[in-house]
């Protein structure tokens, strides 16, 4: 322990040596400086670049900032991570996700995993017999399936996938409008079976089903009695393990809907892909690797260049739903006050993570981002190779990817003011040779370990989610208020 803190001692004098030079450096000297600055500033693993040359970040920052890992003693804290001890202290859990997808996970996850792979192939083939999947669950339940459905999906399943998460009555009436409830079957996601959303709308499809419910739907949950009291036949539920936190639960049977969609081979290769980051990160939790230098350059930004945001853009169309995958992923992770012994953080924690499509954005909220008063720092996320013989277009989406990278960091210099960009807006660039599931798989589980090297480095709980469920609380008790009111916009107002 006091090795740990007299490490902690050095690393905070590093962060205040770090903040201290910063007034950042402008990129564009440091390029003309250092003709070899984008080779030296990124890193090449599995298929995937992160270049952050065009970070204000000179060679003695960026060497301090590389040492972070080994002052905060990383690689002893992924030991810890993988042998399966407490992180999530305010539940007395470990976070052992990583066993959802490696080859040497006990016979009883390999069981379940199994067990959802066969699903998946049923619905994929058209063997279930259905030609309509409804996935319902919200927040990890939602989010991390339907970025891998949309990511990989090749337009080959049996099944149209369908995704419900917040209450929308006038949605859900439509899509059953389409369906014919004995070609339908329904998956009901929730890790503790009793989410407000996804049970409101389980019920709803319980009822429209009839009859047809019982064979016809499937729970994916850490909570198998209650998915059995509520009427799914025991041999219907695809359990996962209750360590298994919601944003980390794609790999578990909350990815059926997704293996329906993409087949369970390519879901496979998912997992393995998503091993791959792990038997990386605990060979070398340094910053030769991917996902410990994603954690390094938003603790940069977060910490210090001080800067609140950070907006994930994709240029590869089939990662439109990336930020908001990472918006959970980060924002609930490392979205405290508090650090692991309950004292207020001294540095601020996380960003506000936004994200969409890049061409879009650029169409819409990058005017403010190059010439507004505020910095919002960026990774610009694209590919290759096209997989749908549209060559060109995904030249377009390089070009474009490439060209506001440049003109975030170079900026524009010359004309009137208002024609003039202030740059050194700090840009990070992701690229993958080919998104393959593999490459897919890793990704993800390599971001989700960034939020661990982010939760080591500021100390901090990675796996709760306390602010989440006092929401939850306070809405149970103001909906009884209201359910026992006539509603007028007169006696909602100050409603406290
Ligand atoms: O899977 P469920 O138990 O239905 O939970 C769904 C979601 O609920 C809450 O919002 C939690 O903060 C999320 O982490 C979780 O993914």
């Amino acid at each position: 322990m006091a090795l740990l803190s007299a490490a902690r001692d050095d690393y905070k004098e590093v962060c205040r040596v770090l903040r201290e030079n910063n007034s950042p450096p402008e990129v564009a000297d440091l390029f003309r400086r250092d003709p070899d600055r984008g080779a030296a500033f990124s890193v090449l693993q599995q298929g995937w670049m992160l270049d952050y040359s065009r970070i204000p970040l000179d060679r003695p920052q960026r060497d301090l900032l590389l040492d972070l890992p080994r002052r905060v003693q990383l690689r002893p804290a992924v030991d810890r991570l993988f042998d399966g001890a407490i992180v999530n202290p305010s539940e007395a859990q470990p976070a052992l996700h990583m066993q959802l997808r490696g080859q040497d996970a006990s016979p009883e996850r390999l069981a379940e995993r199994r067990q959802m792979l066969a699903l998946a192939d049923r619905l994929h083939s058209g063997r279930a017999g259905l030609t309509d999947l409804v996935h319902i669950g919200i927040g990890g339940s939602d989010l991390g399936p339907r970025l891998v459905a949309d990511a990989l999906d090749e337009d080959d399943s049996a099944v149209r996938v369908h995704w419900l998460s917040t209450l929308d009555g006038r949605r859900f009436e439509r899509l059953l409008r389409q369906l014919d409830p004995a070609r339908t079957g329904v998956v009901i996601a929730s890790k503790s079976f009793s989410t407000e959303e996804t049970m409101t709308q389980a019920e709803a499809m319980r009822v429209w089903m009839g009859k047809d419910f019982e064979a016809g739907s499937w729970a994916s949950t850490a909570n198998v009695d209650r998915a059995v009291a509520f009427g799914i036949r025991p041999e219907h539920v695809l359990p996962f393990p209750v360590w298994t936190g919601g944003r980390y639960s794609l790999w578990s049977s909350v990815g059926v809907s997704a293996g329906a969609q993409i087949g369970s081979s390519r879901f496979e290769e998912l997992l393995a892909g998503a091993a791959v980051a792990d038997q990386a990160m605990q060979r070398a939790p340094d910053a030769s690797s991917l996902a410990v230098m994603l954690g390094l350059m938003i603790h940069y930004f977060r910490r210090e260049l001080a800067l609140p945001t950070l907006g994930v853009v994709a240029y590869e169309p089939r990662l439109a739903l990336l930020g908001d995958y990472l918006q959970q992923l980060v924002m609930e992770s490392l979205g405290k006050g508090v650090d692991l012994t309950d004292q207020p953080l001294a540095q601020p924690s996380v960003p506000l993570v936004y994200g969409g499509r890049g061409t879009d954005l650029q169409h819409s909220i990058f005017q403010a981002l190059h010439q507004g008063t505020d910095t919002h720092p960026l990774l610009l996320v694209g590919s290759l190779a096209d997989s749908h013989g549209h060559v060109e277009w995904q030249q377009a989406q390089l070009a474009h990817l490439l060209a506001q990278a440049a003109a975030f960091a170079r900026g524009r210099h010359d004309g009137a003011p208002h024609r003039r960009l202030p740059g050194n807006r700090p840009v990070g660039v992701l690229l993958a040779e080919r998104l393959t599931p593999e490459a897919l798989g890793f990704l993800l589980a390599s971001f989700e370990h960034a939020v661990y090297v982010l939760s080591v480095l500021w100390q901090i709980n990675a796996y709760d989610q306390w602010g989440v469920e006092e929401g939850k609380r306070l809405a149970a008790g103001i909906r009884q208020r209201l359910a026992n009111d006539a509603l007028s916009l007169e006696k909602l107002a100050g409603f406290f």
